[in-house]
C-alpha cells in the first residue's frame, strides 16, 4: 500500500494558537461535562485517505498527539503588530453581554413569553432596532459594515413592482460577425449545452416550506443588506480569532461505526487516532477526471431505506465526490469542514446526514409544547435557505413525519410565528438574522433550539465573516455544546480554517475534495477578463452580452454588479437596450426576489441582472454565462459568482469586466486560468445606442448608483485608501452614466465615509 503524505508545508501549518472560546463559557451548562483547555493546539491534518490525494484530502483537527494538553505557540507583539494573529477575541466584545443574552433567552423561553400573533413583524423590527441600535439590523435591513450603499441611514421600502413586464426576446445580431453556433461569446468553442435538467424547485404543500409563497407574506419588504456586507471577508486577516469552542472532542470518536459499507475502514482507532486509509477504500470516482460524481451509489452507505427512495425519487443514483467524501464520516457523528467546487451537491451532502440524525430520533410527539428543533441550517442568504429547505424537502418525500420550515428576513415575522407553532418541525432553516429575531422574539423557540443535534453552517466562510459572525457566535451560544456541526462552503480561506473553531469540534475533518494542485474552478468554464475604461464599460456590456445571445439562442445570462443600486442602474439600462433581463438584489422585496428568482430558474433566454445577493448557492440550471462587472469583492467572491455557471459538470462561461485601476484583481486570481480576450469592438451606432438608452434613465436611480459605487469602492481598501484618487474615479463613473456633473451627496454620509473636504465631491 502506498501512502503518500501532503507536501511538508501544508503539515506544518498548525492553525493560530487557540484560546478557550468565551462563548461556551456562559451558563449554558447543558450536555458540559468537562472543562476544556485554555489553549490548544490544532494539529497538523492527517492524510484520511492516502494516495488519494491527488482527489481530496481530509485533516483531522486533534490535540496534541498523545492527547496531553496541547501546547500553544507564543507570538511575539510584532506578530500581534502585523495583526497576523490577534489575540482571542469574540466578535460579541463583551462576554458579559452575551451571557446576559443567554441567560435571558433562558428565562424569557421558560416564563413561556408569548408573542402575540398579531404583532406585526414591522413592530417587532422596530422594537429590535431600538435595541440593537442603528445600523445593526441584518435580515431587517440595516447598513451596515461600511455603508456598501452609500452609508444610507435609512432603508427605504419598495414596492413589489415588476418593472419590466413580459419578456421582450429580441434575435439581435452579433456584433462579431453572424450568429454563430458553438462559438463563445468572446469567440471561443462555445458547444450545446445539456438539457432537459430535472426541475429541482419542488414544492410540497404538506411541508412547511409550501413552495416559497406558503411562508412569504405579500406586504412586508426588508432587505437584509446581503451585499452590503461583501468585502468584509477579505480583511479577516486582521481579525483572525485564536478561540476555540470547548466542546468534549472524544464523543464522537468512537470506534468505527457499523454498516458504512466501503467506508468501514475509515473507523477511527480507540485512540481516537485515524488508522491509515487504503487506496481500495477511497470512494471510486466515476471515469473522468473532471467528473464531480463518483462510482458510490447511495444505497452503499447506511441509510434509512425511506431517504433512499426520496433520493430516488430525487432522481440521484450515484453520489456526488463531495457526498461520497463527507457522508461515512457525518453519519459517525465527526464535526466536517468539507470544501467542494461550486454546484457538486453539497446541499444534499449536508441535508442527507442531517435528515438521518433526525430519523434516528424519537418521533415528534405532537402534544409537545415546544418540539425540538433537531437540525438548524443556517444560509447566508434568503433565495439559498429556501432552496436548501425545497431540496430538503424534495428528500423527505417519504418521511412524512419529518417537518422543514424556513425563516428567512423579507417575511412577516408574525406569520413565521404562526408558521413555527402550527407545524412543528424538526428542521429549520434560516438566515442568521431572523433566526436570531426568533431566538429572542418567539415563544418557546429557544427551548426547542436545545434539541438541536446537528448545526449546518453552509457557505461557511460567508457566515463566519465579520458581517454574520457576531450573529452565528450568538446563535450558537443558544443552541448545545454537545452537537455535530457541519460547515460547507467551495472557498475555505486560510483565515476561515483559523476561526472555524468557532463552530467546530477541535477535532473535525477538513475534508478537501479539490484536487492537489487543480483550480477552485471548474476546468470546463472558460473564464477570461476583459479591461476597459469605465466610459466604455456600458457599451461593451452591451456589445458581449448581445454577441452572446446570437451565438446561442437558449442563452441564460447572469451579470453581477458591485451594488444593489448599481445593479438597478445597470438592469435598468439593459431593459431600455430591450434585452430581457429580471433583477434581484437587497433593495427589492423579498415577493419580487422569490417570484423573478423563481422565473429565472425556470426559463432560458433571459438575463439576471444582480447584486451579491445571488453569488453563492443559489442553483440555477443551465446558465450559459456569468458576467462580472466591476471590482469583485473578493477571489472568494469572484469563484462563487462564477460558479453560477457550469454546475454539475456542464460548460459555462465567464467574462470579467475591469476598469484599468481594477486590473490588480487578477493577482489574487493568478491560479485560476483566466485569460485575457479580445477587445470586443464597439460600434458608432452602438455607442449612440447606448447613451440614449442611458439619458432615458431616471435621474435618482443614477445618484443612488453613483453613491452607491462611492461607498463600494471606499470600502476596497486598494481603491479606498487614496480618497483623491476614488473621487475623480466615482466621478468618471458618473460620466459613464451620462452626467457632466456629479449628483450630490448629503453632507452626513460623506462624513460616514469620511470623504468630507474631497475636491470633486459635490454636497448636499
Ligand atoms: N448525487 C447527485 N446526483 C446528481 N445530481 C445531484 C446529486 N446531488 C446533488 N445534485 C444536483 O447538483 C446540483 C448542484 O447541487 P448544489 O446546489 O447542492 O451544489 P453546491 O455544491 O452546493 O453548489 P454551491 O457551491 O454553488 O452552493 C443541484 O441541481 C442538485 O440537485
Amino acid at each position: 500500500m502506498s501512502i503518500k503524505f501532503l507536501p511538508p508545508l501544508r503539515l506544518l501549518n498548525p492553525s493560530p494558537p487557540v484560546t478557550r472560546f468565551p462563548l461556551m463559557n456562559v451558563g449554558l451548562s447543558i450536555n458540559t461535562r468537562r472543562s476544556i483547555p485554555i489553549f490548544s493546539r490544532v494539529f497538523p491534518f492527517k492524510l484520511k485517505y492516502p494516495g488519494f490525494s491527488s482527489r481530496f484530502s481530509t485533516r483531522s483537527f486533534r490535540p496534541g498527539p498523545t492527547g496531553s494538553r496541547p501546547e500553544f505557540t507564543r507570538r511575539t507583539g510584532a506578530e500581534r503588530e502585523r495583526g497576523e494573529v490577534r489575540s482571542s477575541k469574540s466578535l460579541v466584545e463583551d462576554e458579559a453581554e452575551l451571557s446576559d443574552w443567554v441567560s435571558d433567552l433562558r428565562t424569557n423561553s421558560l416564563r413561556g413569553r408569548v408573542t402575540s400573533e398579531d404583532e406585526s413583524d414591522s413592530d417587532m423590527g422596530r422594537r429590535n432596532r431600538s435595541k440593537r441600535g442603528p445600523g445593526r439590523d441584518r435580515d431587517s435591513g440595516s447598513n451596515r459594515g461600511g455603508g456598501r450603499e452609500g452609508f444610507s441611514m435609512k432603508r427605504r421600502r419598495e414596492s413589489d413592482s415588476d418593472e419590466f413586464g413580459e419578456p421582450t426576446r429580441r434575435r439581435t445580431e452579433s456584433t462579431f460577425g453572424p450568429p454563430r453556433k458553438n462559438r463563445g461569446t468572446l469567440g471561443l468553442q462555445n458547444e450545446k449545452r445539456g438539457q432537459g435538467e430535472r426541475d429541482l424547485w419542488l414544492k410540497r404543500d404538506d411541508k412547511g416550506v409550501k413552495g416559497e409563497r406558503g411562508f412569504i407574506d405579500d406586504d412586508d419588504e426588508v432587505d437584509d443588506g446581503e451585499d452590503e456586507r461583501k468585502g468584509l471577508m477579505r480583511n479577516l486577516g486582521g481579525l483572525v480569532t485564536e478561540e476555540e469552542s470547548d466542546d468534549d472532542d472524544d464523543d464522537d470518536d468512537d470506534d468505527g461505526d457499523n454498516g458504512n459499507g466501503i467506508f468501514e475502514k475509515n473507523a477511527l482507532s480507540s485512540t481516537g487516532l485515524k488508522k491509515e486509509f487504503d487506496m481500495k477504500d477511497r470512494p471510486s470516482l466515476s471515469s473522468s477526471s473532471d467528473s464531480f460524481m463518483s462510482e458510490t451509489r447511495f444505497d452503499q452507505c447506511s441509510i434509512s431505506p425511506l431517504s433512499l427512495k426520496g433520493i430516488k425519487d430525487a432522481g440521484y443514483e450515484k453520489m456526488t465526490v463531495v457526498q461520497a467524501a463527507t457522508l461515512p464520516v457525518i453519519v459517525k457523528g465527526k464535526d466536517v469542514l468539507a470544501k467542494a467546487k461550486t454546484g457538486t451537491g453539497k446541499t444534499v451532502a449536508f441535508l442527507l446526514p442531517s435528515i438521518e440524525v433526525v430519523v434516528k430520533s424519537p418521533p415528534l410527539d405532537r402534544d409537545q409544547k415546544r418540539p425540538p428543533i433537531i437540525a438548524l441550517v443556517i444560509c447566508p442568504t434568503r433565495e439559498l435557505a429556501t432552496q436548501a429547505a425545497t431540496e430538503a424537502n424534495t428528500l423527505l418525500k417519504y418521511h412524512p413525519s419529518i417537518g422543514v420550515q424556513v425563516v428567512i428576513g423579507g417575511v412577516r415575522i408574525a406569520s413565521e410565528q404562526r408558521n413555527l407553532q402550527a407545524n412543528p418541525c424538526q428542521i429549520l432553516v434560516a438566515t442568521p438574522g431572523r433566526l436570531k429575531d426568533h431566538i429572542e422574539n418567539t415563544a418557546g423557540f429557544a427551548t426547542r433550539l436545545m434539541g438541536v443535534k446537528v448545526l449546518v453552517l453552509d457557505e461557511a466562510d460567508r457566515l463566519l465573516d465579520m458581517g454574520f459572525r457576531k450573529d452565528i457566535e450568538k446563535i450558537i451560544s443558544a443552541i448545545p455544546k454537545q452537537r455535530q456541526t457541519l460547515m460547507f462552503s467551495a472557498t475555505v480561506p486560510e483565515e476561515v480554517r483559523q476561526i472555524c473553531h468557532v463552530a467546530l469540534k477541535r477535532d473535525h475533518e477538513f475534508i478537501n475534495t479539490v484536487e492537489e494542485g487543480s483550480e477552485d474552478t471548474h476546468s470546463k468554464v472558460r473564464q477570461m477578463h476583459v479591461i476597459a475604461p469605465l466610459d466604455k464599460q456600458f457599451p461593451l456590456l452591451y456589445v458581449i452580452l448581445k454577441d452572446h445571445i446570437a451565438n446561442d439562442p437558449d442563452y441564460k445570462a447572469i451579470v453581477f454588479c458591485t451594488t444593489a443600486r448599481v445593479t438597478g442602474l445597470v438592469a435598468g439600462l439593459l431593459g431600455e437596450l430591450n434585452l430581457n433581463i429580471r433583477e434581484i438584489h437587497s433593495r427589492k422585496a423579498q415577493t419580487y426576489r422569490t417570484r423573478v428568482s423563481n422565473e429565472f430558474r425556470k426559463s432560458r433566454g433571459l438575463i439576471l441582472v444582480t447584486s451579491d445577493v445571488s453569488a453563492r448557492g443559489v442553483d440555477y440550471p443551465d446558465v450559459t454565462l456569468v458576467m462580472q462587472v466591476g471590482l469583485p469583492a473578493s477571489r472568494e467572491q469572484y469563484i462563487h459568482r462564477l460558479g453560477r455557471t457550469g454546475r454539475k459538470g456542464k460548460e459555462g462561461e465567464g467574462i470579467l469586466l475591469l476598469a484599468p485601476w481594477e486590473e490588480f484583481f487578477l493577482s489574487t486570481v493568478k491560479d485560476l486560468p483566466l485569460t485575457k480576450a479580445p477587445m470586443p469592438s464597439i460600434d458608432p451606432d452602438t455607442k449612440k445606442k447606448v447613451e440614449r438608452a442611458l439619458s432615458q434613465l431616471d435621474m435618482n436611480s443614477k445618484q443612488a448608483a453613483y453613491q452607491a459605487w462611492l461607498g463600494y469602492y471606499n470600502s476596497q481598501k486598494k481603491v479606498g485608501n487614496d480618497k483623491y484618487r476614488l473621487v475623480e474615479l466615482a466621478n468618471e463613473f458618473s460620466r459613464s452614466m451620462g452626467l457632466d456633473t456629479p449628483p450630490a451627496i448629503p453632507k452626513l454620509v460623506l462624513g460616514k465615509m469620511g470623504l468630507r473636504n474631497i475636491p470633486g465631491l459635490r454636497t448636499k
